[in-house]
């Protein structure tokens, strides 16, 4: 499972934080050529994030760039990105299975002989594309998450946008359970007040709570905010080592259902401890942890 708590957008024609977008310590950078990127400067950018990264050391973090559809500037962007060996490319405003197919072609025929497949994360921005979520997330195994977009979303459904985001609740929703469907992670959307951290931390520990992996993110001022959220607690993980204690001693009496402070655990709740220390250990938390 890769690590997507933090996805750093970082606009494909700014030359000063392409080359420090590596050292904030984001899971994923996505070097921009869409929506941050101006039509007349988008050569331009496409020539800067190619440079970028051959040249630009991004650390540990996985390197993701956002094309353009297939219908604007997206075949020229891959025929010259993907031979930069991106790790994944990040699919704006996908409506449907055959919009990722399309891409798999062009992204198949741009590939070196022997170069690890390209991933694919399909960004879902419309109400088409939230119709269809799961077939996208299922059209190719080279899709590895679907990630949210709320500003165009709710512009073309007419929503108006609210700090408290009751209106992308019904479409959170969905989205988590159309990527936990076909099997791949899902990314929420990014929050824009990068002045209100309270704000951030609220957004993004309610998204965890709706199944979310972790976020979008526009300024590095936010990574650490939402590292602290998606990060098991030291609580959490104390609950999860004494579910699976718990439910080890019950099967050891011949039970498959064990009693943790007076609640039941079961299957579905060992799922969910193991998954929790699952990224304890992923993230170097998984010391002895009372909780
Ligand atoms: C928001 C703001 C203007 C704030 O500026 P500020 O100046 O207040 O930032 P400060 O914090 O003061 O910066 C302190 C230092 O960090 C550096 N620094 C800042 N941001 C950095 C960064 N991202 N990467 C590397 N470095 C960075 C900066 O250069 C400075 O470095 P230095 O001068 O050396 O000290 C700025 O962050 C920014 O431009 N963000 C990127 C915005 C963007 O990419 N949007 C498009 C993608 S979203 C999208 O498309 C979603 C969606 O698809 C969703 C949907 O559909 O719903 C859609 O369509 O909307
Ligand atoms: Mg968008």
């Amino acid at each position: 499972m890769e690590l997507r708590r933090t996805m750093l957008f970082i606009p494909g024609n700014n030359p000063g934080m392409l080359q420090n977008g590596g050292v904030f310590g984001a899971d994923a950078v996505i070097l921009d050529l869409e929506d941050a990127v101006a039509p007349q400067e988008k050569d331009a950018a496409r020539l800067l994030v190619a440079q970028a990264l051959r040249f630009v050391d991004y650390g540990a973090s996985e390197t993701v760039v956002r094309i353009n559809t297939l219908d604007t500037f997206g075949r020229q962007d891959i025929k010259t990105i993907v031979p930069c060996q991106p790790d994944a490319l990040l699919v704006p405003k996908v409506q449907c299975a055959e919009d990722i197919h399309a891409v798999v072609a062009v992204v198949a025929a741009a590939e070196r002989p022997g170069q690890k497949p390209v991933k694919l994360i399909a960004l879902i921005e419309t109400p088409r594309g939230l119709a269809e979520a799961q077939a996208i997330a299922a059209a190719d195994e080279r899709v590895a998450a679907l990630a949210f977009g709320a500003e165009d979303y709710t512009a073309a459904i007419g929503a108006q946008r609210t700090k408290e985001s009751q209106e992308i609740l019904t479409a959170r929703m969905l989205l988590v359970n159309a990527a936990a469907a076909a099997g791949v992670q899902a990314i929420d959307t990014p929050y824009t007040d990068v002045n209100d951290e309270s704000g951030l931390r609220q957004d993004a520990a309610f998204a965890k709570q709706l199944g979310f992996k972790g976020k979008l993110v526009i300024n590095p001022r936010q990574i650490d905010v939402i590292h602290s959220v998606f990060n098991p607690s030291d609580r959490e993980i104390g609950w999860a080592q004494r579910v699976i204690k718990a439910i080890r001693q019950a099967e050891a009496e011949g039970s498959g259902v064990a009693s943790l402070d007076g609640k039941m655990v079961d299957a579905p709740i060992v799922s969910r401890a193991e998954r929790i220390l699952h990224l304890a250990r992923l993230l170097g938390l998984d010391k002895e942890v009372q909780a």
